[in-house]
């Protein structure tokens, strides 16, 4: 399964020339012939300009529109990243993930907003977990923030995702959390995490940081971006999580039953 990973650089409450960086990207991606496109977090407008109902799109209608007809006419899987997403006065920040024909085959809205932005004012946030089946490899799908939680991960896990996707607008201030947290996610898990994080400048001038990366279910990184502009591709081997299993099978080994308990004082 080959990914491609579009990090752009948004332009802030500029959907005309994000969109104009989708397609220039994805074709540019496209000459590998890859299976699976992957986008950052609310590409269209940035993480985020204000009032982001303003920004938003009625019920996701254009940008799923855009992204179904990409993935028909390149015949290739897209997790599109997130958009703001108004379904009447309220914004969600969803995912929307289109198979080969341009069918949606998933819709995730994010579940954790992340509060020290005030993203929990502006947006509401989805209340599921949700998995999907791409050319026969099945994937979860976590939003930027939802990578702190390794619970959430964990459930995903439970549910038998090999892949973990990662749409992202994590900022440069916080790069080593990212790297760190990514990897983690991927070793104690063993699956692949595929994160696609912004470039360039976010609001009030906070850097993004880039380094959108591709790790397998050893914590080996298969690909890592600098911090600007670029496409990340990498090739995934689902099988490789059977040998890591055969040596270390951490699932196997759980102890589900202590972790309902409370802790002794
Ligand atoms: N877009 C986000 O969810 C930002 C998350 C973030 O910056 C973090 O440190 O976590």
């Amino acid at each position: 399964m080959k990914v491609a990973v579009l990090q752009m650089a948004v332009a802030l409450g500029e959907p005309q020339k994000n969109i104009a960086s989708l397609y220039r990207m994805a074709e540019a991606a496209m000459e590998d012939r890859p299976d699976i496109l992957l986008l950052p977090e609310l590409w269209p407008v940035g993480f985020y300009p204000q009032p982001i109902l303003d920004y938003a799109d009625a019920d996701g209608r254009q940008m799923r529109d855009i992204l179904s007809k990409l993935a028909a006419s390149y015949q290739v899987n897209i997790v599109g990243g997130t958009v703001a997403n108004a379904i009447g006065k309220q914004v969600f920040n969803t995912c929307y993930v289109f198979d080969r024909t341009g069918q949606l085959a998933a819709t995730y809205h994010k579940t954790h907003l992340f509060t020290p932005s005030g993203e929990a004012d502006d947006f509401e946030p989805g209340n599921s977990l949700v998995t999907v089946t791409l050319d026969g490899v099945k994937c979860g799908i976590a939003v930027c923030y939802d990578i702190r939680f390794p619970e959430f991960t964990r459930q995903l896990v439970l549910a038998d995702i090999s892949v973990l996707f990662l749409p992202a607008a994590w900022p440069q201030a916080r790069l080593f959390h990212w790297q760190t947290l990514i990897r983690a996610r991927a070793i104690e898990n063993q699956i692949f995490v595929v994160a696609c994080n912004e470039a360039g400048l976010g609001p009030h001038d906070t850097m993004l940081a880039g380094h959108s990366a591709i790790i397998d279910p050893w914590g080996e990184i298969l690909a890592e971006a600098g911090e600007e502009e670029c496409i990340l591709q990498g090739n995934l081997r689902p099988a490789i999580r059977t040998q890591i299993k055969e040596t270390m099978d951490v699932l196997a080994d759980r102890r589900e039953t202590l972790y309902q308990s409370k802790p002794k004082k």
